[in-house]
């Protein structure tokens, strides 16, 4: 006997109270002990063949589902919801696809009932009706998972109606209808069918929804974090790259919210199944290292053995405890001490003809980076990423500056981030071994030239697979874009792109999304389109608010978070973000004239986080582009890079937002505020 548990059964379970939800997994382990449930009162439900409930207590019931061969944990609920539940479920294999599917009956048509759940609501209807799949046939519909029940519904339902398939439609189908409704195609979704006899269970759609039981200990990590469904039920494009044998660095990309962090995850866990594996996983900040390690440490409760293989840090602080181990302490250049050498440098007359902003960045984005040591390197190293043609003369002027810099820190025993992944680098080079046979990193968009040429270094030195790569392009927001593949880094044919979004409502996606292109492409020509992705529910439509002065500002900020409390946000599930240092104290002064304990936080700290509601402050004309930076880029040819990482940091802190999001600041406000609301400049548009 086999047992499984629902994503309807976790959905449901976090609903109950702590209390409930502890009397339901007392009952969930006694199944899992004695898989018939034998043990438990179980009561046949009469109208819908295979279902069954099993007594939790005096008000509560399992539903299962019991076929002989396998038990499924379906629902819970109270008695007459469960058996309501219940009544109105088919657990069967699509006829086309051969996933299995919990199929709700179909009682009324879609627009019936979403008419019956908004009547209350103040938006009118719409007079003319658009049936967004009404020309769809059968076989078009059936492609996509769509239950032959639900044919005749679907063709009939509205526009409006359209986010109300989610609750009762398998995902697929609602996924594939939901991206025809904004314009995608259908044929896009098609469902790879399953072979002829083969377990409907095993099809990768089904299992985004049903999970087998290995053992008491998985299924108790599992409801002890009802929450987290990522960690148990992936999309199947989540899980292709996590399970596949890659023969070559792998990158999955997807714009925010499409669970890049979870593959991850997941591929980290699933890498760490292997005998004798050693895995890092590892991304940009500390902050954002501690949080998946906590996610590890969650989904690895009951794999001891895959929790030894696994490693979690930043790639810094892993860096650094490499170069530590082989070469001692580090002391580190800060970028102030590094600017200071330069301007003495130009002050003692060296350096003619460049200013000392442009030689900061040809330091950082080119000579530290690559490890330059002489005048000799220097004149032949390719500029990448540099648009600045400079002749030899020019070089050799610049050069002179650089060793100034070269000599003064070495003098003062301080070495630079990029000299230790330099150091680390031709170590690896050198038939070194490195403590990890595996590296997963995420966030992989803001990788520096440095990190990028110490990882090709691992995956030249390691087997075809040991790099996994997750990340957005639309998400850069540290450094300027540089060619992957010529520092060794070739995912080419082996980049994989996500479409949906748990993260963030349908309406904040879609304004987001007006920031970037239809397709974004990286310097090696590998696009990501970003079109045709889908949010997995629905919400308010963000509210863009211009006004005259700071405190009218604040005034919009306090009633808006006011609002969100009343309706049972709690403070700290809500953020306030503004560009920089500089803007933070007006957003602190929000959160104390609303008495609410709200973080506030840069947008560069909000990277990887997510709230449920967030409040984008000080969004001014001469807050964001940042003028600060623009006036600072030396090179000329890289403003237009930089603008887009402002553009960047922008779609960041918006989609930290799952379904309440305030962009505010003073008239006239951010020229990208102009791309938001109109949604016509220049940029190509969803
Ligand atoms: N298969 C899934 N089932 C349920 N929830 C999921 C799934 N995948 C991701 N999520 C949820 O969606 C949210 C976003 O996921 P995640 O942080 O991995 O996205 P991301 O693509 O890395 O986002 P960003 O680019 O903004 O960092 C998280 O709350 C995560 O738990």
């Amino acid at each position: 006997m086999t047992l499984l548990y629902a994503s309807t059964f976790t959905k449901a379970l976090r609903r109950l109270t702590a209390n409930e939800q502890k009397q339901v997994k007392i009952a969930a382990f006694d199944l899992a002990q004695d898989e018939g449930g034998n043990g438990l009162q179980l009561h046949r439900v009469e109208a819908a063949p295979g279902f069954w409930t099993a007594r939790v207590s005096q008000d509560l019931r399992l539903v299962l589902h019991k076929d002989g061969a396998r038990t499924l944990i379906a629902y819970v609920d109270h008695h007459d919801a469960a058996y309501r539940w219940a009544e109105r479920r088919r657990l069967i294999p699509h006829e086309r696809t051969g996933a299995m599917q919990l199929v709700q009956v179909v009682e009324r048509t879609v627009e019936h009932l979403v008419y019956t759940e908004r009547v209350g609501e103040a938006a009118p209807r719409p007079t003319a009706t658009h049936r967004p799949f009404a020309k769809l046939s059968d076989d078009e519909l059936l492609n996509v998972g769509v239950p032959r029940d639900w044919l005749a519904a679907v063709r009939a339902a509205d526009e409006m109606s359209v986010d109300e398939l989610f609750d009762l439609l398998p995902d697929e189908a609602a996924e594939a209808l939901l991206d025809v409704a904004t314009g995608g195609r259908i044929e896009d979704h098609v469902v790879v069918p399953a072979a002829p006899g083969a377990d409907p269970f095993a099809h990768p759609d089904a299992q985004r929804r049903f999970r087998e039981v290995a053992g008491v200990e998985e299924l108790r990590a599992a409801l002890d974090a009802p929450f987290a469904e990522w960690a148990v039920f992936l999309h199947p494009a989540q899980r292709a790259p996590v399970t596949r044998d890659w023969r070559g660095p792998a990158r999955v990309s997807g714009s925010a919210g499409t669970g890049k962090t979870i593959v991850a995850l997941h591929r980290a866990v699933h890498l760490a199944g292997r005998a004798g594996a050693r895995v890092l996983l590892t991304t940009f900040s500390k902050p954002l290292a501690a949080a998946l390690a906590d996610k590890v440490a969650l989904m690895t409760e009951a794999l001891p053995e895959r929790r030894a293989r696994l490693t979690v840090r930043s790639l810094d602080q892993a860096a650094y405890d490499l170069y530590a181990e082989a070469f001692g302490q580090p002391s580190l250049a800060t970028p102030s001490q590094v600017r200071a050498a330069i301007t003495a440098a130009v002050a003692a007359g060296l350096g003619e003809g460049h200013d000392a902003a442009f030689l900061f960045e040809e330091w950082d984005e080119l000579v530290d980076a690559w490890g330059i040591v002489d005048a000799a390197g220097y004149a032949t190293v390719p500029r990448l990423g540099r648009k600045t043609r400079l002749g030899p003369r020019q070089r050799e002027r610049a050069w002179a500056v650089f060793a100034f810099v070269r000599d003064r820190l070495a003098q003062r025993g301080l070495v630079t981030w990029a000299e230790i992944y330099a150091r680390l680098t031709d170590r690896l080079g050198q038939g070194r071994p490195l403590p990890f046979t595996h590296v997963v990193v995420d966030e992989a968009q803001d990788l520096s030239v440095a990190q990028a040429r110490f990882l090709a270094a691992i995956g030249r030195a390691g087997e075809a697979d040991a790099l996994f790569f997750t990340g957005d392009l639309g998400q850069r927001i540290f450094h300027l874009p540089f060619s992957w593949a010529k520092l060794g880094l070739d995912v080419r044919g082996r980049a994989v792109v996500l479409k949906v979004c748990y993260r963030t409502s349908h309406q904040i996606r879609r304004t987001a999304d007006r920031l970037l292109g239809r397709e974004i492409a990286d310097q090696d020509g590998i696009g990501e389109v970003r079109a045709g992705t889908v949010s997995v529910f629905d919400g308010p439509e963000p509210q863009v608010t211009l006004v005259e002065d700071e405190a009218a500002e604040r005034d919009a900020v306090v009633a808006w978070l006011r609002a969100a409390l009343a309706e049972g946000v709690a403070a700290d599930e809500m953020a306030l973000l503004v560009r920089g240092q500089g803007q933070l104290s007006r957003a602190r002064a929000a959160a104390k004239a609303a008495g609410a304990d709200v973080p506030v936080l840069t947008m560069h700290e909000a990277k990887g986080l997510e709230f449920r509601g967030v409040a984008v402050m000080a969004l001014d004309e001469d807050v964001l582009p940042d003028p600060d930076r623009l006036a600072g880029v030396g090179d000329i040819a890289d403003l237009k890079a930089v603008q887009d990482t402002e553009r960047h940091l922008l779609y960041v802190a918006a989609t930290r937002a799952r379904d309440r999001l305030l962009l505010a600041g003073i008239r006239p406000g951010s020229e990208f505020l102009d791309d938001l609301v109109d949604g016509e400049s220049g940029q190509d548009r969803f």
